[in-house]
């Protein structure tokens, strides 16, 4: 396949190329709600994004913009520099993999796969290299005579991204593409679907309310709320830095306070509270992550019951209810972990204090 051939030779080494996919000031509405309010977003050449949020903040949506399946309002949706306006969903040389993938049951896997490629009247020679190379590509190796209904959830996720990809489109779309699966074989497939895209060049625009799966496929994220954009960053800068309460607490944070900083000290309800250094001092929201709530034997320190504990694999994440301030989470090692009713005395780590602007409380 010439494509992989290219991708492979040229791969990620390039330096990230021009913005293959270009949103300004997209705005979408529905009749009674306008479902993406003036979304700017750029997606360059081999880079996968996923778009990530609650339940209706506009994920889909956000898609069918680009794959000219939803009116655009106001603002453009350029590909490779070119305005899509009044380009018909199949002239923009999309790959799309929606979450119900709807194989054609009436084909075998490599109707299915070649689909795109006889609507391009690509001659069959050509047409069935490229459908056996594809199942190759997707760990199905031979697979073309197969009958979809006797794959399994896993198996028809690959001929339907086998499908998306073999037109070669210059963007592939994908809405929640393992929505449907297990989370053993979700987990197993998002590192198999990184390794494809990036031997195969592929630039990416997905979807997804789940963030471990975004957090594993994306360059960057790109965090939606209400039909805006709350945030974009690659996933370490997210998760670093969240911008705001709402993506804290959409990324499970739940440590959040208003507090008043002074000589590198935060006044919060819980107690005083190290800042890292250079806060400035004044109002700030902070959120302190559970890694830096540690327990200590000091006399003097805040103390805090042990409500619940929940088992996380690698550590142990506490309920505490503080004498003074809202609950808190605290994660310990398992060996060291206090039972249900103790109470213990806490200190914070200003190495996993966060603060966010003030007057970012959403909720
Ligand atoms: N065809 C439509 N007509 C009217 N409103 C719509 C339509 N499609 C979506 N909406 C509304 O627009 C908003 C955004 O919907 P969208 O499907 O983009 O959200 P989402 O983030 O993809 O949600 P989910 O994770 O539940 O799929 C929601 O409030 C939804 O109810």
């Amino acid at each position: 396949m010439d494509r992989v051939v290219a991708a492979e030779r040229d791969g990620r080494t390039v330096a990230p190329g021009t913005a293959l996919l270009e949103l300004a000031g997209v705005t979408v509405r529905y009749p009674g709600r306008t479902a993406l309010h003036d979304v700017t977003l750029d997606v360059a050449e081999h880079e996968t994004v996923c778009v990530l949020g609650p339940s209706g903040s506009g994920k889909s949506t956000l898609l069918r913009a680009v794959a000219g399946l939803a009116e655009v309002a106001a603002g453009t949706v350029r590909l490779a520099g070119r305005d899509q306006a009044g380009v018909p969903a199949h002239r923009r040389g999309l790959g799309l993999m929606f979450q119900d993938h709807q194989l054609f049951p009436q084909r075998d896997v490599g109707g299915n796969v070649g689909f795109g490629l006889r609507m391009r009247r690509v001659p069959r020679p050509e047409a069935g290299r490229r459908v056996a190379e594809l199942l190759d590509l997707v760990g199905l190796p031979g697979a073309e005579r197969r009958s979809v209904d006797e794959l399994s959830g896993g198996e028809q996720q690959r001929v339907a991204l086998a499908r998306a990809l073999a037109p070669r489109p210059a963007l592939l779309m994908l809405d929640e593409p393992l929505g449907q699966l297990d989370r053993h074989l979700r987990e197993r497939l998002v590192v198999e679907l990184r390794e494809l895209f990036r031997r195969l060049g592929t630039t990416v625009l997905a979807v997804t309310h789940d963030q471990g799966e975004a957090f594993a496929l994306a360059d960057r994220v790109v965090v939606m709320r209400d039909g805006r954009v709350a945030q974009v960053g690659t996933p370490v800068e997210v998760w670093s830095r969240p911008a705001d309460d709402f993506v804290a607490r959409f990324l499970g944070f739940r440590n959040l306070a208003d507090a008043t900083v002074g000589d590198g000290v935060a006044d919060t309800p819980w107690g005083r509270v190290p800042v890292p250094a250079g806060t400035s001092d004044g109002r700030h929201r902070l959120l302190l992550r559970p890694s830096g709530v540690r327990l200590t034997p000091a006399e003097d320190a805040p103390r805090a019951l042990v409500r619940a504990r929940t088992f996380r694999g690698d550590h142990v994440l506490l309920h505490l209810a503080p004498e003074r301030g809202p609950a808190l989470e605290a994660a310990c090692a398992l060996r060291e972990a206090p039972a249900e009713g103790e109470t213990v005395g806490l200190a914070f780590d200003p190495a996993e204090v966060v603060v966010l602007p003030a007057g970012a409380e959403t909720r």
